[in-house]
């Protein structure tokens, strides 16, 4: 059995979830204000930097810990017998209350298709832990040709975009879908349709009717485009600094950087807590966030998934419309952005993807990409029984 170690709470809150909810005209491009912090003294203040002490204590390391599941089982069979059972009760209590509170998007399907009935669904999709399994090697995270072929599927049914932490690049590279909306590095890079956002007008770092790398036509938002020197800096600081810790893999995503530790011993975390600390000591305005084994420097914008979200939905003229279901299907902290988009708009469903209980502001959840699959499946042949029926009332009518 498998449960999350941090014992008060099975998911550590990230502090770049709670600071979603300044909207307003412009609001999203306010610099980020840290949790429980101000930026009144200064734009981009920050607590003194910490030395490798305050690396251990302020929470990095057990943020670390807990940013997946661990390799080893929490509790001993044998002579501690009373302790196993605490800990198996505590774990099936932590399973049972999930079940309520986040139920299976599969067993509640009929209960979501009759909610989506004569309305439009927009389907938003993270990538890794979603689309493809959790692996060692982040540049073997592929997805099956059956999953992709379901999501091409999907999309001819539904509007549906991708938002990723990886580089957009990156994501439309393993995806390989023309059918699609990308969205890279966590929202910040997003190559949208050629309907106009309210969010960027005017915004220096709004692209009309441009043409990628792939050939896709869109609009483009990066709405931290003058932080693409310093990242590129940071990457390779970074890749300097950490090239003496096995196992260590520095990811550079354009806007941010990611610092994965999956493959390096427990005993060299801190070190690498420590190189992350050093570059946030040096360019006040990046932040730490953290993902699956991953640490990961971004700038400091009031910007995120659930705000390529908004934006995404304002782009193709769907939001705040009664009519419009959109579905937003991730495994990740940066993905509970936009659950709570979602949540707090009550506009639609968040399904986190997860195989234990987890905190989160998702409606739903499926257990790992298999299910996914099943659910977008379920979804396409769902669409496709109401798309008759529609035929087959209109040919009444006619009749
Ligand atoms: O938003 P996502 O598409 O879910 O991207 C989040 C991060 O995904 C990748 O890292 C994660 O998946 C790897 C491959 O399975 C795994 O090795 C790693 O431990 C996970 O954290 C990607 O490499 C990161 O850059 C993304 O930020």
């Amino acid at each position: 059995m498998d449960f999350e170690s941090n014992h008060s709470s099975p998911v550590l809150a990230d502090p770049a979830s709670t600071n979603s909810s300044r909207l307003g005209i412009y609001s999203n491009l306010l610099p980020y204000s840290p949790p429980g912090g101000s930026l009144s003294s200064s734009k981009y203040s920050r607590k003194k930097p910490g030395k490798l002490d305050e690396v251990c204590s302020s929470g990095w390391l057990d943020a670390m810990k807990s940013s997946s599941p661990p390799r080893k089982k929490l509790f001993k069979d044998g002579s501690d017998t009373a302790y196993s059972s605490w800990m198996v009760m505590l774990a099936l209590l932590l399973i049972i209350c999930h079940a309520f509170k986040h139920p299976s998007a599969l067993n509640s399907f009929e209960e979501i298709a009759k909610f989506a009935k004569n309305k439009k669904i927009a389907m938003f999709l993270d990538y890794d832990g979603t689309l493809s399994p959790i692996v060692d090697d982040p540049d073997n995270a592929f997805m099956s040709d059956d999953m992709r072929s379901v999501v091409k599927n999907v999309a001819k049914h539904f509007p549906t975009a991708i938002i990723s932490g990886r580089s957009r690049y990156k994501v439309y590279q393993l995806v390989g879908l023309t059918e699609l909306y990308y969205a890279g590095s966590h929202g910040m890079d997003i190559l949208g349709p050629v309907g106009k956002a309210s969010m960027s007008n005017d915004h220096p770092n709004y692209t009309e009717s441009t043409t990628d790398q792939q050939g896709k036509e869109g609009n483009l938002f990066q709405p931290a485009r003058e932080f693409v020197p310093m990242i590129d800096e940071v990457f390779r600081t970074l890749v300097e600094n950490t090239k003496g810790i096995e196992g260590a893999k520095v990811e550079n995503h354009k806007f941010c950087v990611s610092v994965h530790f999956r493959n390096v011993d427990e005993e060299n975390w801190q070190p690498i807590a420590q190189c992350v600390q050093d570059i946030l000591d040096k360019y006040p305005r990046l932040r730490r966030t953290h993902g699956r084994k991953v640490l990961e420097v971004r700038p400091m914008i009031d910007w995120n998934k659930g705000k390529a979200v908004e934006f995404l939905l304002e782009s193709l003229g769907l939001s705040n419309r009664d009519d419009v279901l959109p579905i937003y299907i991730g495994d990740d902290l940066s993905d509970e952005d936009a659950f709570k988009v979602l949540r707090e708009g009550n506009r639609g469903y968040g399904i986190l993807v997860s195989s234990r209980p987890k905190e989160t502001s998702a409606v739903y959840s499926l257990k790992d990409p298999k299910e996914v699959m099943k659910f977008l499946s379920s979804l396409v042949t769902w669409k496709k029984v109401e798309e008759g029926g529609c035929i087959l009332n209109n040919r009444r009518t006619i009749l």
